[in-house]
């Protein structure tokens, strides 16, 4: 048993949430290979000489905010559906339980949020000695080393839930990176985990998804899937689209023919992103407003004593309002339809 007796993947990082330098490998009977990188850190390689159809390396990870836990548990039950011998591996897979610390402790983070953190910006020196730095660092150059070893199509999911309710409950951000468009195999994927909103970044950004686009070229999204809810708490019912699709992938299936009258996937841009600027910010949005609530032209969102930013001449939509966070940090996104 890889985690030990009567523990699974999601108990044995719970109960060992300390950096571990130590590498645990085991075989499953059908010859695919698990290791046990870190804690909450799993490499997955199918055994040699296994067609891998799709072509494709995948990195999911679930939990960089730790009281996220509805993708933790879809993850973990992919993992033991997996050592179960219920499916077989095709593509190497590196799976990811973000922060074993927060979600030990049932909380968003430990000390600073740990998806502000990526691309480098852990190195910076207000967030030295703060574990969420450690472990961005640690999590960057797992990821590095996965895309050296795999260097075809690498694509990284970072599953999270929102803090606020939202009137679309599941949407997926696709980070920004210079010239590049989002590819249609992408969106069907994204379909077929019943995500039915993208959100297109407008500028690189220091979440996780940004650093896998940008540093390691991987087709990456950040995925909401629901509402935050504490472990045991969650309707996985509402996650079962989300847990087909990965599945599928990492089975390495063709991807199901789509109905001509299926859903398409609507689609956002980023036209302004609310930062605290401390001083006398005044964020008008109110604490208990929806994800994807409009706001008329004209409208004031938030001002301090040098600006203010009012609507523009179409309407816009808030997403992701939380004014809890420190200055020089994301309050919100402002978005606008694109189609
Ligand atoms: O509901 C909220 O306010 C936050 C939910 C969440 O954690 N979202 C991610 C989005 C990352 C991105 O912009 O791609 C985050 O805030 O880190
Ligand atoms: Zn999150």
């Amino acid at each position: 048993m890889i985690f030990g007796p009567g523990l699974d993947w999601l108990s044995h990082t719970l109960a060992r949430t300390e950096h571990a330098t130590s590498e645990k490998i085991v075989v499953l009977d059908d010859g695919t290979g698990l290791q046990l990188q870190d804690s909450g850190l799993l490499y997955l390689e199918p055994p040699a000489g296994r067609t891998n159809p799709n072509n494709e390396s995948l990195i999911v990870s679930a939990g960089i905010h730790g009281n996220e836990t509805a993708p933790i548990e879809v993850l973990n039950h992919l993992l033991n559906e997996l050592i179960d011998g219920q499916w077989q591996l095709a593509c190497p897979a590196l799976l990811i339980l973000g922060n074993p610390k927060a979600m030990d402790a049932g909380r968003r983070f430990i000390d600073v949020n740990l998806n502000r953190l990526f691309g480098g910006a852990h190195r910076k020196p207000e967030y030295q000695n703060f574990p969420e730095a450690e472990r961005a660092r640690l999590l960057e150059d797992a990821c590095r080393a996965f895309a050296t070893k795999h260097s075809a199509n690498v694509c990284h999911y970072d599953l999270h839930t929102a803090i606020r309710p939202s009137l679309r409950e599941k949407f997926a951000l696709y980070p920004f990176v210079e010239g590049r468009d989002v590819p249609d195999g992408q969106v069907d994927f994204l379909l077929e985990a019943e995500v039915e909103t993208l959100l297109l970044q407008h500028r690189e950004g220091t979440t996780f998804a940004s650093f896998s686009s940008s540093e390691l070229g991987a087709e990456s999204f950040t995925v909401e899937l629901g509402k935050v809810r504490p472990f045991g708490q969650n309707d996985l019912s509402r996650f079962t689209g989300i847990a087909n699709a990965l599945r599928r992938r990492l089975k390495g299936e063709e991807p199901p023919k789509r109905d001509k009258g299926a859903a398409l996937i609507t689609v956002f841009e980023v036209v302004h992103e609310i930062l605290n600027t401390g001083d006398g910010f005044q964020f008008h949005v109110p604490d208990d407003v929806a994800n994807f609530t409009m706001y008329d032209p004209g409208t004031v969102i938030w001002e301090d004593s040098n600006t203010r930013y009012t609507v523009g001449d179409t309407p816009e939509g808030i997403v992701f309002p939380n004014r809890d966070v420190p200055v020089g940090q994301r309050v919100g996104l402002m978005i606008r339809p694109t189609r």
